[in-house]
């Protein structure tokens, strides 16, 4: 409990990842609080203590309850927003009446924000300025961190004892955090690596073979530098954790929902796999403003620039793969 008598951690989002961080964090012994705008969600996890629409087999740890109530859940010592990136502003501006000033929101979402190009950590000092905006994140399978697995992500806020009050706060013998000043480099990798997992996931469907998918993930990680560089973020943030360690993982494996939409394009499926109500896939809502982004920069990212042309329509897959090797030969 706080000194406001509020949890000790409070979770926005009770999918996938929100519900395996809550459990992460009563492992710790921290009393938590998972806020959902579903009745249904928070009704399971009260009284079935499991959440089987999102963490399927999960059991719901003693410490962890869950509300409706965003004012209970403003009163965490610790805010983790654990929605979809496009909704983080709506769930930033609903909270920001209710937050104490100081309180720490940390971004566990990974994406920019459509339309303004936001990155999440702005978002959060738009819209809900009473908070000190902090992000999360890393290689780190909600399924994963549910069952124990091991794995080690980066939590950055510009105030570097915060950081490591939240990394100290949050980790467990089996999920280790990182702390950092660099929040522009942490959200950096985490949003670009869903856009190239996608290509990964292309690569791996139309089965271009496994030296491909390293080509394809080293070049990808040269993309993802070189607009870290220029949006400002520490070239060693992004060969951490949350940007080549990201990488990796998601471009390795069908568990990631980005690498499987890539998968089912590049074995043929059609776009509409995009329309409706399927898992998530952030690197599917991200490729375009993040190629737009770095338009605005001047910086090329061929394998990114393919994977909103594929998303939009504009080109198919093998178009994609014909026109990225076609491109003039450079030093690497
Ligand atoms: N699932 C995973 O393994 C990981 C996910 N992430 C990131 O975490 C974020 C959330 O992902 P998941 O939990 O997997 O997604 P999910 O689809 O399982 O859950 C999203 C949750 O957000 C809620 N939500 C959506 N819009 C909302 C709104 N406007 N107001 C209130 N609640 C809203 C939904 O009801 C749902 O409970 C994404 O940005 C994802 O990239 C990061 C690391 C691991
Ligand atoms: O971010 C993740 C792992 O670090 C989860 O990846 P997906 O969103 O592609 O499933």
């Amino acid at each position: 409990m706080t000194s406001t008598g509020g949890p000790a951690v409070s979770v926005l989002g009770g999918g996938a990842w929100g519900t395996a961080l809550a459990n992460a964090a009563a492992r710790g012994g921290h009393r938590t609080l998972i806020w959902s705008r579903d009745p249904a969600v928070v009704d399971e996890i009260n009284r079935k203590r499991s959440n089987e629409r999102h963490l399927p087999g999960c059991r719901i740890q003693d410490g962890v309850m869950a509300t409706a109530a965003l004012s209970d859940a403003a009163l965490g010592g610790i805010v983790l927003a654990v929605v979809p990136a496009q909704s983080l502003r709506r769930v930033a501006e609903q909270i920001q009446p209710l937050i104490a000033r100081g309180t720490p929101l940390v971004v566990c979402a990974k994406g920019i924000e459509r339309g303004t190009g936001r990155f999440m950590t702005e978002v959060v000092a738009e819209a809900a300025p009473n908070a000190v905006p902090a992000i999360l994140s890393g290689p780190s399978f909600a399924a994963d961190v549910e069952k124990g697995l091991p794995t080690a992500v980066t939590v950055a806020a510009a105030d570097e004892a915060l950081a490591r009050q939240i990394a100290e706060k949050l980790g467990t013998p089996t999920f280790r955090l990182y702390h950092s000043t660099d929040m522009r480099g942490v959200e950096i990798g985490g949003a670009a690596k869903n856009v190239l997992a996608i290509a990964a996931g292309i690569v791996a469907g139309r089965r271009l073979g496994a030296s491909a998918s390293a080509a394809i993930a080293a070049r990808g990680f040269a993309e993802l530098m070189r607009f870290g560089r220029a949006f400002g973020a520490n070239p060693e943030t992004l060969m951490g954790l949350s940007g080549l360690g990201d990488l990796i993982l998601s471009c390795s494996s069908s568990q990631s929902r980005n690498f499987a939409l890539g998968l089912a394009l590049g074995e043929g499926k059609g776009l509409d796999l995009l329309s409706g109500k399927g898992a998530l896939a952030e690197g599917a809502l991200t490729a375009e403003i993040l190629v737009e982004k770095a338009r605005s920069k001047g910086i090329t990212m061929p394998i990114a620039e393919a994977i909103d042309a594929v998303l939009g329509g504009l080109i198919d897959v093998n178009q994609a793969i014909a026109q990225l090797m076609a491109r003039p030969q450079r030093a690497e």
